[in-house]
């Protein structure tokens, strides 16, 4: 684990002294869009097209931020013009490398042995940490996007005209109302969860579950209520929620020690889950075996031993009953 420093790599662990022992999450260097003509999006460069067989992703099975760039890519119909890396589940002091030994696939377009290998090849010169998801662009040998928010608003709409899937997760009448979900949900749950597991001091872990779990509380009651977080209509937000939702009992629970429940006793958002689970095309984006792979083997200061759990047994098949609502 660890960044690059003006191009050089350094093995190094989150700085949380400066914060109180609060983990305090870097914001993604690349910033370009991708759009239909290739005009420049909301920032960054333009000059991103949306056109077949140009652009690549960078991924891990077992982060949450990736994994809402691979359902996007799915529900989107665009696995036949976005091809994808995996990178292997270990993310240790090369930080994400690339094996094609564990259901991981290896560099497909450079043959390269560690992502900081790519994001040094799109600026040979970069400070900053390096993470997935990326989203690569073959023509111009660079990085379009290394923030997933982002990468999920462009699969949502620039390759329409391409692929005829004209399927919308960010409609105009909901998006005030996604948005204000999306910042309380990222805040106290996606990155909740890792501010609480990643936390250095006891008051700024309790701080960080206590909030996680009202953020679940109100979840759970809005759930009740409805089948998705704006109401009838399945959006953004929702693909949003479900990636840290996925991984809650397997990972966050034990290894991040938000522990006050399991979602399981969760009725409301349990139906959630397994309905969103149950989507054509998503099961095969969720990787139980690289999620905890990753987690319990990557942070040693965590998990010194490495050792990954057996349990616990999740079922996401059985039938959600979420129709009622
Ligand atoms: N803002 C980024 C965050 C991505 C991110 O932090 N990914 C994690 C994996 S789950 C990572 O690569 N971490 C490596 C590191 O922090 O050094 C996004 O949403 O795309």
């Amino acid at each position: 684990m660890g960044l690059l420093i003006e191009g050089k790599w350094h093995d190094q662990w989150y700085e949380t002294k400066n914060a109180k022992g609060e983990f305090v999450r870097e914001q993604a260097g690349f910033r370009h869009w991708l759009t239909k003509d290739g005009n420049p999006g909301l920032t960054g460069e333009g000059g991103f097209k949306a056109e077949p067989s140009r652009y690549h992703l960078y991924v891990s099975l077992a982060c949450p931020w990736a994994h809402r760039t691979l359902i996007f890519r799915k529900l989107k119909g665009l696995e036949d013009l976005i091809t994808v890396s995996v990178v292997s589940p270990d993310m240790l002091e090369q930080g994400w490398s690339f094996d094609t030994e564990t259901g991981s696939t290896g560099d497909e377009l450079y043959a390269a042995d560690f992502m900081h290998q790519i994001y040094s090849r799109a600026n040979s010169n970069y400070t900053g940490r390096v993470t997935v998801p990326v989203l690569w662009d073959k023509q111009q040998q660079t990085i379009v996007s290394n923030e997933s928010s982002e990468i999920i608003r462009m699969f949502n709409s620039a390759f329409d005209d391409l692929t005829g899937n004209r399927s919308d997760y960010w409609p105009q009448p909901l998006r005030d109302e996604i948005e204000e979900l999306n910042s309380w949900i990222y805040d106290s749950v996606n990155n909740g969860v890792y501010r609480a597991g990643f936390a250095t001091t006891q008051e700024a872990y309790e701080h960080n579950v206590k909030a996680l779990f009202s953020s679940l509380e109100r979840i759970e009651a809005i759930l009740s209520q409805q089948r998705y977080l704006t109401g009838a209509v399945l959006t953004e937000a929702d693909w949003r929620l479900f990636t840290t939702l996925i991984r809650f009992d397997a990972v966050y629970h034990g290894h991040f020690k938000c522990n006050l429940k399991q979602l399981r006793e969760y009725p409301n958002i349990s139906g959630y889950i397994r309905e969103l689970y149950q989507i054509e095309g998503i099961a095969e984006t969720v990787d139980m075996v690289h999620i905890k792979q990753h987690y319990y083997g990557s942070h040693h200061m965590i998990n010194p031993t490495q050792i990954v759990p057996l349990g616990p047994e999740l079922d996401f098949d059985f039938p959600h009953e979420r129709g009622v609502l």
